[in-house]
């Protein structure tokens, strides 16, 4: 970061990573930003930075191409905590598979289980309709073909529920690789829409439940719905966690990646301007990948750095990023993998 001083603004010269760290009550950091810009690279470095600083960390992701597992060049799969080996302080990493975790909850909850043989039957007594409205919700087509953002919803409800036990209390900071933009933006309006539809689901299951229980029973169904109901009834609680959690500015941050280009600032600037939507709190962008002053006289890295330098400057003039912190990341000559590299690239960028 040192090495771009044209781009420095006041507020740089504040140790940002100070006040990130300070504190032993438990913060959450959630990265976004567009495909590609090295959002799993910062991270994974944060998170071995904190774990350098004394914090017990736990890196999280939901993203189904397993990414951490490249960055810190160790299998994480499996849904689990495993443990990061180099830190020094205890460093774990849990990769939820979002189709999985889908998966998970659709065979757990059969939520169309016996409606059919209830439907019939409740047809034939003109009660049809309630049936027919419960179908309209198409809960069953939603976990066939979910909408972008549920299987993250799903994930990360799985996350908070994890949270919950006892084993997860030790970790003072939790850094959340999140799904790309559109996706994460999706997810953060979701809650609203499953709090709707459960709220009628379980509405609905309800009526027919007292119209129909005796008739229920005669298909042995009794013990199928209240189940499915109770399963939609806690994935909804978790989903307000998630909410409220993604809101709160005391314990929670999201910080934007992006990269020096006119496309993805103007993505973050998008981003950005969502977030203040949805009330998540926003303080730092990290700008990463910038090339630097080229010694040569290599004619494509002084073009593109003059790009990088416009594209810097649209940060600077534009309404929704100018109020945030510039983190700088310049384009390494390595490879950033492995807790080395991790650790090298999170001392340049986390100051
Ligand atoms: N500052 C940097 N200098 C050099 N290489 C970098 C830097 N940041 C990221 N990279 C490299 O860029 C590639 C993409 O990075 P990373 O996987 O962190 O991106 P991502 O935004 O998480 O991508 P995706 O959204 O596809 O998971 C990786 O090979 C990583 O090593």
């Amino acid at each position: 970061m040192g090495s771009v001083k044209s781009v420095a603004s006041p507020a740089e010269t504040v140790s940002e990573f100070d006040e990130m760290v300070s504190g032993t009550k438990r913060k959450y950091y959630m990265l976004g930003g567009k495909g590609g810009v090295g959002k799993t690279s910062c991270a994974a470095s944060l998170a071995v930075r904190f774990a350098n600083n004394g914090h017990p960390t736990l890196v999280v992701s939901t993203d189904p191409a397993h990414s951490l597992s490249d960055s810190f060049a160790q299998d994480l799969t499996g849904g689990m905590l495993v443990p990061v080996e180099g830190p020094d302080s205890p460093l774990f990493a849990l990769e939820i598979n979002p189709e999985k975790a889908r998966e998970e909850f659709r065979s757990a909850s059969q939520m169309n289980g016996g409606t059919t043989e209830v439907k019939d039957f409740m047809d034939g007594m003109g009660l049809g309709m309630l049936v027919e409205q419960l179908g309209e919700l198409k809960l069953g087509e939603l976990l066939d073909t979910p909408p972008p953002g549920l299987d993250e919803a799903i994930a990360i409800s799985k996350v908070i529920q994890f949270l919950e036990s006892p084993e997860y209390n030790m970790f003072t900071r939790i850094v959340f690789d999140t799904a790309p933009t559109g996706h994460t933006l999706r997810l953060l309006s979701l809650p609203d829409f499953l709090d709707a539809s459960i709220g009628k689901i379980l509405k609905l299951r309800q009526k027919i439940t007292s119209a129909t229980s005796a008739i229920k029973s005669v298909f042995g169904k009794e013990d199928n719905q209240p189940d499915a109901a109770e399963k939609l009834e806690r994935l909804r609680e978790r989903m307000v966690k998630v909410r409220e959690l993604f809101r709160d500015t005391e314990s929670t941050e999201f910080v934007i990646v992006t990269i020096p280009t006119v496309m993805a600032v103007s993505e973050s600037s998008r981003l950005s301007a969502s977030l203040k939507k949805e009330s998540v709190p926003v303080k730092r962008l990290v700008v990463n990948q910038i090339l630097p002053p080229s010694s040569s006289d290599c004619k494509f890295c002084s073009i593109k750095r003059k790009d990088q330098m416009r594209a810097l400057d649209m940060i600077r003039e534009d309404s929704e990023l100018s109020g945030l912190t510039l983190m700088e990341a310049p384009l390494v000559d390595m490879e950033i993998r492995g807790v080395p590299a991790l650790r090298f690239l999170g001392d340049i960028i986390w100051k």
